[in-house]
């Protein structure tokens, strides 16, 4: 998407440098940083510090880290001790250990003098179909929101609600959540977005407002606990999130807030839909609650904001006294009872085994 005037990725290969570019997502909205990625460990220390983030982008990111490090060695022990080292970066988004998965099963079997150059073909196919599913997901999207917009006299405009960064920051390009937010401007309906800041790390006030604030999309950023009194008066038509894994029965995990938004979403009688390539989708796991692994992040994360000063430095302040400690579970489960729906690529489904079984009967385990 754009920045200024100038079309960027989250993340790409520079042809002219031979080297893995990123944006440094810690210091937005304040400033505007690409880095290189080089040796295997840049890749993990990206992943695990957040410097990239987003279930798509983490998987994305891995798999340049196992094509770059192809290039160095490209025995078999190099691409085990790779997949070990990237999988155990961040537990929770499954896009991670798909993409750790893709690139093992194709290059396994190679000879190791081709490895690297097929390594890198398929690092940039994963990005490829990751923007092309991400197109599709906003256009199958667009379709609820007209319906919506439908309903609305001329000229209002249709209210969603999204939590943490479900956008391009967080895949690729385009984002998940925000795809049909973009298409349906780009369709000329007019669209108002509630950005939910996302405590602890606020991805919502850091990242997608400045991603709705560069596309001059209208938007405004509440706090975490404004969406369930939002709802009751008529504020929001619809919620729109991504998710970090989705079970092959429908239940959704989505950064810590998310369930809380769908409690209020059905109180409310609002549809609340999620929006998910089909790598995020586990077709190992049913039941969300009980079987997916949430990541217990550093508790500073809770007890400390980063932000602008008012000299201008980006810094950190501690907000609670000295001695108390941070909780910082950075994820929970949405049951599938609570989701109107699935936007994936192939289609919008019902968040149900067999809802998802119909777009993707080639994936169903027996
Ligand atoms: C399309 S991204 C979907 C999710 O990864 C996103 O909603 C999210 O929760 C990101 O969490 P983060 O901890 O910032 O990686």
């Amino acid at each position: 998407m754009k920045v200024g005037a100038k079309h960027y990725r989250s993340i790409w290969y520079d042809d002219a440098e031979q080297v893995v570019k990123i944006i440094d997502q810690r210091w937005l909205p304040h400033e505007f940083r690409v880095v290189n990625l080089k040796s295997r460990n840049d890749f993990a220390v990206a992943i695990r510090d957040m410097w990239v983030r987003g279930a798509p982008l983490i998987g994305a990111t891995a798999a340049f880290a196992v094509s770059e490090e192809m290039k160095r060695d490209a025995s078999d022990a190099s691409l085990n001790e790779t997949w070990e080292i990237l999988h155990e970066t961040r537990p929770t988004a499954i896009n991670l250990r798909w993409a750790l998965n893709e690139m093992r099963a194709r290059l396994k079997d190679l000879p190791e003098a081709d490895r690297a150059a097929a390594a890198h073909i398929l690092a940039q196919q994963i990005c490829e179909e990751d923007v092309e599913c991400n197109r599709q997901i906003g256009l199958n999207g667009l379709e609820i929101i007209k319906k919506i917009a439908a309903a609305k006299k001329p000229g209002e405009a249709v209210n969603i609600l999204t939590h943490c960064n479900a956008g391009w920051l967080a895949t690729v390009d385009w984002g998940t959540a925000t795809s049909p937010m973009y298409h349906a401007a780009e369709a000329g309906i007019p669209v108002h977005i509630w950005v939910d800041e996302t405590r602890p790390r606020n991805q919502g006030a850091q990242l997608t407002a400045w991603e709705m604030d560069s596309h001059g999309m209208s938007h405004k950023l509440i706090v975490d606990n404004a969406g369930g009194h939002l709802m009751q008066h008529g504020d929001v038509d619809l919620v729109i999130v991504g998710t970090d894994r989705t079970t092959s029965h429908g239940d959704v995990c989505n950064k810590i807030g998310t369930y809380l938004k769908a409690l209020a979403a059905r109180d409310n009688n609002i549809p609340f839909y999620v929006a998910l390539p089909s790598p995020t989708i586990d077709w190992t796991l049913k039941d969300g609650v009980a079987e997916i692994p949430i990541e217990e992040r550093d508790g500073d994360e809770v007890t400390k904001v980063w932000g602008k000063m008012e000299d201008g430095r980006v810094g950190q302040i501690q907000i609670c006294p000295d001695g108390t400690p941070g909780g910082n579970p950075a994820f929970d489960v949405t049951p599938a009872r609570l989701v109107t729906g699935l936007i994936t690529e192939r289609g919008i489904c019902d968040a149900s085994a067999e809802g998802l079984a119909e777009l993707f009967p080639e994936r169903v385990l027996n």
